[in-house]
């Protein structure tokens, strides 16, 4: 399993959002950190074929971003996911899966199994109004799972999360890279540092760090927070 992005770049107007870069994922949790306009979610667009690349390419064991099959193997949460407020966690579920296009059984299993997956099941019938930034966000990656996809993309998926919610969310991801292409973007180095297993850093549309990160390496704190004070 391996999905791979070659000299990979995207560019509005003026401005290279995301330049020249080349990577081979395989099953594990992968960090991207990077300040704000680094261009994580520019790439993590590209990488789930919602947005057409200026140059390069993006295959998973040889089948392009741009093709049906590569699709049905993703999982996605974005950054500014929208949740229907008047449904209840379980009605999104099956309407999220009613949308990938499964059969009614197989949909109603998988979001049984999936709400017990992310702690959901005692409030599958409570409107998903009523929920914490923490709920929600766990019902994010749910429907994310839907498909039991092979490449899972998530998008600052702590943002807004208070520290117990984090530490919750970050057990929930920890099991998923076993099996599948982890990608998780953040930029608070403590949401990836014990689960990541390899770090991807990004600065100014570029790479400037790729592979694990261990006790050798120093503290990535700070070296993560030398690469913004450089920005500034
Ligand atoms: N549609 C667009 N048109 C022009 N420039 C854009 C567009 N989308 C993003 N950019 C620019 O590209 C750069 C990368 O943005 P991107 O959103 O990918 O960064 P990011 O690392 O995800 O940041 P954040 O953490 O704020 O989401 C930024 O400078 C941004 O202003």
């Amino acid at each position: 399993m391996e999905l791979s992005i070659d000299r990979l770049t995207k560019q509005y107007q003026n401005k290279i959002a995301v330049d020249r870069i080349s990577l081979r994922l395989n099953t594990g949790i992968y960090g991207l950190l990077g300040a704000n306009g680094a261009g994580k979610t520019t790439l993590m667009r590209m990488v789930c074929g919602i947005l057409k690349p200026t140059s390069g390419t993006i295959t998973f064991d040889g089948i392009d971003v741009s093709e049906e099959r590569y699709r049905s193997m993703l999982g996605y949460l974005p950054q500014d996911f929208g949740y229907y407020p008047e449904f209840t966690g379980e009605d999104f579920l099956l309407y999220m899966a009613a949308l990938k296009g499964m059969r009614k059984p197989q949909a109603r299993r998988k979001t049984v199994e999936l709400l017990k997956l992310v702690s959901l099941h005692d409030v599958a019938k409570k409107k998903i109004k009523t929920y914490s930034g923490g709920m929600k966000q766990r019902l994010g990656i749910a429907q994310a799972l839907l498909n039991q996809p092979k490449i899972l993309v998530l998008d600052e998926p702590t943002a807004g999360l208070d520290p117990k919610e984090r530490v919750r969310f970050r057990d929930l991801i920890k099991d998923l890279g076993k099996d599948s292409i982890v990608l998780l973007s953040t930029h608070i180095v403590s949401d990836i540092e014990h689960i990541a297993d390899d770090i991807l850093m990004m600065k100014s549309g570029q790479l400037i760090y790729q592979g694990k990160w261990t006790d050798k390496s120093g503290n990535l704190e700070e070296f993560y927070l030398k690469q913004f004070e450089e920005i500034e």
